[in-house]
């Protein structure tokens, strides 16, 4: 197999660089060595496996082909980037053999024809960027990706209408400087009309030339969108009914064997079954107990012991009415009430990581060992083939992202709380990041989003360790070796929040590269939150802060400092304002 792959591989190549001399310049792609031993250039492969998980051919004048076929072979391929060279010719259908796929990039090179229908088979797509290209004809129908995030595809010759895509979900989304026409989406307040601009034929609110009346509005196509989750919503109903009387047959004839060792007390196993509604954003999701797969240790839900589960009965939390709370890169969060110990927790589902049931016990129990008051405890786990459960204890109080980007726009935020994040957020990554080095386990995920306010409004990182490292700034540096640099660069994105109260990344807009600009043309004062500086925040101290937030995003990773270094700069500023109020007359 693994050679199959590599032949198939050298056919790739072959296909995409027909006139390049591999050899010359040392790029590996031959049949006498191995993609993952000999390093082949832009193979990146899964950690201690011979199998390939990302090709990244950037900026390599390359001008052949992209053969499907035979890039498929390497079925585990999950990220592929060709942007920025010059390759020709169709994507074929066969693309959707690569079914692991999460990121397309094949931006700025010269592609054309038809974008293939059976992308929409990529269930697993996360980003799919295919601007600056020429593509032509209709945009496929992407819209049963429910975890797609990025749809780029400006610059093009597209045509016909824009399709039904999920814009609640979406982060980025751009189809400007095209052909097409008809009633523009209704984005809810998600973007604006930068994303379509420049589409002679397109009409509605957003652009500034309205819809005629008898254009076939977006309600139509809401109706069609609500029969569909109707239907589909019975089959599930249907679906999950049946898997309810298999579960309760099994159930009856395992009950005769039970086995009561008070042992296993806070080990427990389940099944789960979940329900949920597409057609809204709040769904029921429920958890059926189940005394099953005992002889399957990966796939039983394990109870930490920490403080709050305590007299907390596992079955209650397993029947209890939850909600969907929001869908992110990692999966969905579910807020499960408990009625009786009046708790609510939040159960994160994971989706698509591909990592072993023991390797997920032994991570999670690792992560556990490490406790740090700013980090949120892991109440417990689970784990199957399908999918990964995380439970933690829900905090009302919201999150960094919601306080800085809510209904009250950070203005509950004063200056001094926002260093006070700063400096309690960078401890605790600081303390993660140590105790888990040895083990490679960094947090893999760092956005405002994922530090929450306690009762007491402390600041508390959450998620640590659930993701491998996909940030797609760092997308060269993706190896678990850089894994904590990454983090550091997150931080310093969420320095730049906490100091501009802006979005990091919002339709187009990129923090960074705003903040870089801003501070060329020197007019640094003009970042700051305009709320921060009407308040009278210390400037120096903002300054000083930003001079941190910019050394943690420096585009190389070996310069960025290390979370002890970070922690030790934000506390001498947290100092300047001690100091300087003491000398205040
Ligand atoms: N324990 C918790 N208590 C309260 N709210 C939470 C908790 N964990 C997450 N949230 C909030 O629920 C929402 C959805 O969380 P989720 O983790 O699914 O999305 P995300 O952080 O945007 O994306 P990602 O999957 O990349 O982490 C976010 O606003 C998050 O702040």
């Amino acid at each position: 197999e693994t050679i199959k792959v590599r032949d198939a591989l050298v056919q790739f190549m072959s296909k995409l660089s027909p006139l390049h001399d591999q050899n010359e310049s040392n790029w590996g792609w031959n049949k006498t060595s191995d993609p993952c031993k000999d390093n082949w250039k832009g193979i990146t492969c899964h950690n201690n496996s011979p199998t390939i998980k990302k090709i990244v051919l950037e900026e390599l004048n390359l001008t052949g082909q992209l053969d499907a076929i035979s890039l498929c072979t390497a079925k585990s391929l999950t990220v592929l980037s060709l942007n920025s060279n010059n390759i020709m010719g169709t994507i074929s259908e066969d693309i959707s053999k690569c079914s692991k796929l999460t990121h397309i990039y094949l931006h700025t090179n010269n592609f054309s024809g038809n974008l293939p229908n059976s992308l929409s088979k990529l269930s697993n797509l996360k980003r799919l960027d295919v601007s600056k290209n020429r593509f032509s004809g209709a945009i496929p129908d992407m819209s049963r990706i429910s975890g797609l995030l990025t749809f780029l595809a400006e610059n093009n010759n597209f045509n016909g209408g824009i399709p039904n895509f999920d814009f609640s979900n979406l982060e980025t989304f751009n189809v400007s400087n095209n052909n097409l026409s008809g009633p523009a989406p209704d984005f809810g307040g998600r973007f604006n009309e930068t994303s379509l601009l420049n589409n002679p034929g397109l009409c509605g609110n957003l652009l500034s030339n309205s819809c005629p009346l008898s254009t076939p509005s977006a309600k139509n196509r809401d109706s069609f969108n609500k029969n569909y989750f109707i239907y589909s919503g019975y089959a599930a109903i249907g679906f999950i009914i049946l898997c309810l009387l298999a579960f309760l047959l099994i159930q009856k004839g395992k009950s005769k064997q039970k086995n009561n060792d008070p042992k296993e007390e806070f080990k427990k196993e389940a099944s789960i079954s979940t329900t949920s509604s597409e057609t809204k954003k709040r769904s029921e999701f429920s958890i059926t107990s189940a005394e099953s797969a005992k002889g399957s240790p990966s796939s039983s839900l394990v109870v930490l012991s920490s403080a709050v589960v305590n007299g907390l009965r596992f079955e209650d939390l397993l029947r209890s009415p939850a909600e969907l709370i929001g869908r992110g890169k990692n999966g969905s969060l579910y807020k499960v009430m408990m009625m009786k110990e009046k708790l609510n927790v939040a159960v994160k589902r994971i989706r698509d990581w591909e990592i072993t049931g023991d390797g997920f016990k032994k991570r999670m129990q690792r992560i556990d060992e490490v406790k740090h008051v700013n980090v949120m405890n892991i109440v417990a786990f689970y784990c199957s083939k399908q999918e990964k459960l995380l439970v933690y204890e829900f905090q009302e109080n919201g999150s960094l992202f919601k306080l800085l980007h809510g209904s009250q726009n950070g203005q509950s935020l004063e200056w001094e709380s926002r260093l006070n994040v700063a400096a309690k957020i960078s401890a605790a990554l600081s303390f993660m990041h140590e105790n888990l080095q040895a083990d490679g386990i960094a947090h893999g995920n760092l956005k405002s989003s994922n530090i929450l306010f306690s009762k007491q409004m402390d600041p508390c990182l959450s998620e640590y360790g659930l993701a491998e490292v996909e940030n797609d700034q760092d997308r060269s540096f993706l190896d678990q070796k850089n894994a904590f640099k990454s983090d550091v660069y997150s931080f310093g994105l969420i320095l730049l929040e906490l100091l501009t109260g802006k979005l990091v990344q919002n339709n187009g807009f990129d923090i960074a590269n705003w903040v870089n600009s801003a501070i060329r043309e020197e007019w640094t004062v003009e970042v700051f939150d305009k709320g921060l500086v009407s308040e009278g925040a210390n400037e120096e101290q903002m300054v000083n802060l930003l001079h941190v937030a910019l050394k943690c995003i420096n585009s190389s990773p070996e310069a960025r400092p290390n979370m002890r270094e970070i922690v030790g700069m934000i506390n001498s500023i947290k100092d300047y304002e001690v100091k300087s109020s003491n000398s205040d007359p």
